[in-house]
C-alpha cells in the first residue's frame, strides 16, 4: 500500500479550508513552519517541498499563497506576493490598501501554488490557482476570526469580500480551491495507477 500523503502547513486557517475542500480523512496533517527562500512564486514552493519531504520523510503536499498587487508588479515580479506574510505583520489591514492611495489601478490576484513531492529524492510537482479582484480601501469581515488579507480582497463578480462571504462560496472560488481541484485530478489519477 502506498505511504499517506501529509499536508503540512503550519496555518490552520490555510488546514480548515483544505479539509472543506479536498474532504479526505486519508490525507495526514503536520504543523511545520518551513523556510521560505527568496525567489520566485515557483521556487518557494518547490523548496517548500523539497524541505517537508525531507522532514516527513514520505509523500507531502505544501501550498503558498501570494497577493498581488498589479499596479506594483509586473511580469514576473509579484509585489507583495509571497512576501504578503510580513507585509501583514508590518502594515496590517488598515495599512495594506495604503500601498495603491496613488494608483487608480486597484485590481490584486491571489495565487495560492501547491507542491506535491513524493521523497526527498523526487522532484516536486506544481498546482496553482488564480482568483482576480481588488483591494477595498477599509477592511471588510463577517467571522470573528480573520484569515490573512481576506477582508481587503474583493473577487471580481461579487460584492463581498473574501472576509465577508460564508466560507462555503469562498471554498468554491478562492485560489486555494482553483489549485486544489489540480492536485484532485493529480491524486485520483495516482491512485488509479497504483
Ligand atoms: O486572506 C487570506 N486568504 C487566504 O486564502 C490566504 N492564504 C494565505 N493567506 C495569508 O497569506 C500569507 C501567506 O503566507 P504563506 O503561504 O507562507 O502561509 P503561512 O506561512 O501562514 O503558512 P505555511 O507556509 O506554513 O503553509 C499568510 O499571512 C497567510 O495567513 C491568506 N490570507
Ligand atoms: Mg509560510
Amino acid at each position: 500500500m502506498s505511504k499517506p500523503i501529509t499536508f503540512v502547513t503550519g496555518n490552520k486557517h490555510k488546514l480548515l479550508e483544505f479539509q472543506a475542500i479536498v474532504g479526505d480523512d486519508s490525507i495526514l496533517n503536520a504543523k511545520v513552519d518551513l523556510e521560505e527562500i527568496q525567489g520566485s512564486i515557483n521556487e518557494i514552493s518547490y523548496k517548500k517541498a523539497k524541505a517537508a519531504a525531507k522532514i516527513i520523510k514520505g509523500p507531502v503536499l505544501v501550498e503558498d499563497t501570494c497577493l498581488m498587487f498589479n499596479a506594483l508588479s509586473k511580469p514576473d515580479l509579484e509585489l507583495p506576493g509571497p512576501y504578503i506574510k510580513w507585509f501583514l505583520d508590518s502594515l496590517g489591514l488598515e495599512g495594506l490598501p495604503k500601498l495603491l492611495a496613488g494608483f487608480e489601478d486597484k485590481s490584486a490576484k491571489t495565487v495560492c501554488t501547491f507542491g506535491y513531492c513524493e521523497d526527498e529524492d523526487s522532484e516536486p510537482i506544481l498546482f496553482q490557482g488564480v482568483t482576480e479582484g481588488r483591494i477595498v480601501d477599509t477592511p471588510r469581515f463577517n467571522n470573528d476570526e480573520v484569515f490573512g488579507f481576506d477582508p481587503i480582497f474583493l473577487p471580481d463578480g461579487f460584492e463581498q469580500t473574501f472576509g465577508e462571504m460564508d466560507k462555503s462560496v469562498k471554498n468554491t472560488i478562492s485560489h486555494r480551491y482553483r489549485a486544489l481541484e489540480k492536485v484532485k485530478v493529480f491524486l485520483k489519477e495516482k491512485t488509479e495507477k497504483n
